[in-house]
């Protein structure tokens, strides 16, 4: 309907697409009362990127760019036991207090039980009188993964425009479908669906459900870490990739609403970008994870720069410049980052280290901080003094390390900040 007349409407706002017209005059003549609620971007299609966001207008630092609810929230491919009322993990010192009374599920309680999300799968459990088998432990479980799958096949039937919406996001099916992950998935959801749940749905569409997941969700988290899923947000999915993005976001309330904070200025037409991957990685190991996960090369201003923006997060100290002069801290930076076999050179005297030691270097130290006591300040901090000639300050595995005893640091038992 038309904001102004009531008319049908005809067209959408194209800055926000929330406000429908029946023609441009109506749509100029509200642009006063709406230029204050309309959002700050639009969609754009990008050669490389596909859909994305780009914003509309100067956007402030620390500016709202939009709040967002999941159109389907629910537990990983493979997840800890948790609730699939509220989405908490389950409280494992008491084993399970609570199991759905109609289809065995294990639930918080009774108001979780009655949540609406839950009711609409747990008739389909319960039809289908299938039993869970939930180990009551902190494994992650395998179980789980039909969960978020059934909740878009219930969309289909229930909120025919809200599965629609889920369906247009992007899928990288064939690229999910070459990988050992999804050919275990799918021979157990396949079976689940057809055989067990008896659900009207094929190889296709379930494959393809997992696949835009994969490709869009949010790892949604609360402060409290009793919270660990996955969230899709539709709008917000459009956001591009970015290793040196201007957006973070929060997830508020039950309702896990997402919202998107600009954290640096971002100036109208500029593209508005998030991360799908982590930031303190060098860029080695976020190009394989964008690869990997997302599917694509990460061809960034970061990414392209040998001292990545100055932070130098992937380079190590010159061992030839030391052992000359112990002070020296030349770094040896890669001479091409876009190619992860290319060889690695001294800033300063051009000393070569081949791409394949930089590479077998980096899967030691990875290797060596996973076997670190993460219970034990004093057992990372002997990791920084340990490697502190090798590593520059900013190196990434120093990063993770430092990252870890921050979160000690005032927390752990022992190392509590103390009162005068
Ligand atoms: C969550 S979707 C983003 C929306 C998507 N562009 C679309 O059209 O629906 C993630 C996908 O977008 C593409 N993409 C996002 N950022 C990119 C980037 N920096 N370079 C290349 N492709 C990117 C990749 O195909 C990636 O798997």
């Amino acid at each position: 309907m038309c904001a102004v007349c009531t008319k049908n409407a005809r067209h959408a706002c194209s800055a926000c697409n929330g406000v429908y017209y029946c023609d441009r005059e109506h749509q100029k003549e509200d642009w006063k009362r709406h230029k204050s609620s309309c959002a700050p971007f639009k969609v754009q299609t990008d050669e490389i990127l596909g859909r994305c966001l780009v914003a509309t207008r100067n956007i402030k630092a620390g500016e709202i760019i939009m709040r967002k609810l999941p159109l389907i929230l629910g537990p990983k491919t493979v997840s800890a036991a948790l609730c699939l009322g509220c989405h908490k993990k389950l409280n494992l010192e008491q084993s399970f207090r609570y199991d759905c009374s109609k289809c065995h599920w294990p639930l918080c309680n009774q108001s979780c039980e009655e949540t609406p999300l839950h009711m609409a799968e747990c008739e389909i459990f319960a039809k289908a009188r299938y039993t869970p088998t939930v180990k009551n432990d902190n494994s992650k479980q395998s179980v789980y993964s039909c969960i978020a799958p059934l909740r878009a096949l219930l969309l289909k039937v229930k909120e025919p425009s809200k599965f629609e919406t889920l369906i247009k996001c992007q899928s990288h099916l064939q690229e999910h479908l070459a990988t050992q992950v999804y050919q275990v998935l799918r021979r157990n959801l396949i079976p689940f669906f057809v055989n067990v749940l008896k659900f009207d749905t094929n190889e296709k569409e379930i494959m393809n459900i997992c696949s835009i997941f994969d490709t869009n969700c949010f790892e949604v988290r609360d402060t409290k870490g009793l919270v660990n899923v996955r969230g899709l947000y539709p709008v917000v999915s459009l956001l591009s990739h970015d290793c040196k993005h201007n957006t973070k976001h929060a997830f508020y309330g039950d309702d896990f609403q997402l919202v998107l904070t600009a954290t640096i200025p971002i100036k109208k037409g500029d593209l508005i970008t998030t991360t799908y991957t982590q930031t303190l990685w060098g860029t080695h190991m976020r190009r394989a994870h964008l690869k990997m996960s997302k599917h694509f090369d990460c061809v960034c201003e970061r990414c392209k720069d040998p001292t990545e923006l100055g932070s130098y997060a992937g380079a190590i100290y010159c061992t030839r410049c030391k052992s000359v002069d112990r002070s020296n801290e030349n770094k040896i930076i890669s001479c091409d980052p876009l190619d992860q076999d290319a060889n690695w050179k001294c800033e300063g005297c051009g000393y070569l280290v081949e791409g394949k030691e930089m590479i077998w270097g980096n899967e030691v130290l990875k290797k060596e901080i996973s076997q670190l006591d993460k219970k034990s300040p004093a057992a990372l901090e002997n990791f920084l003094v340990k490697y502190q000639g090798v590593l520059h300050s900013k190196n990434a595995h120093f990063l993770e390390v430092k990252y870890a005893l921050c979160q000690m640091y005032g927390n752990l038992e022992g190392f509590q900040l103390v009162g005068k």
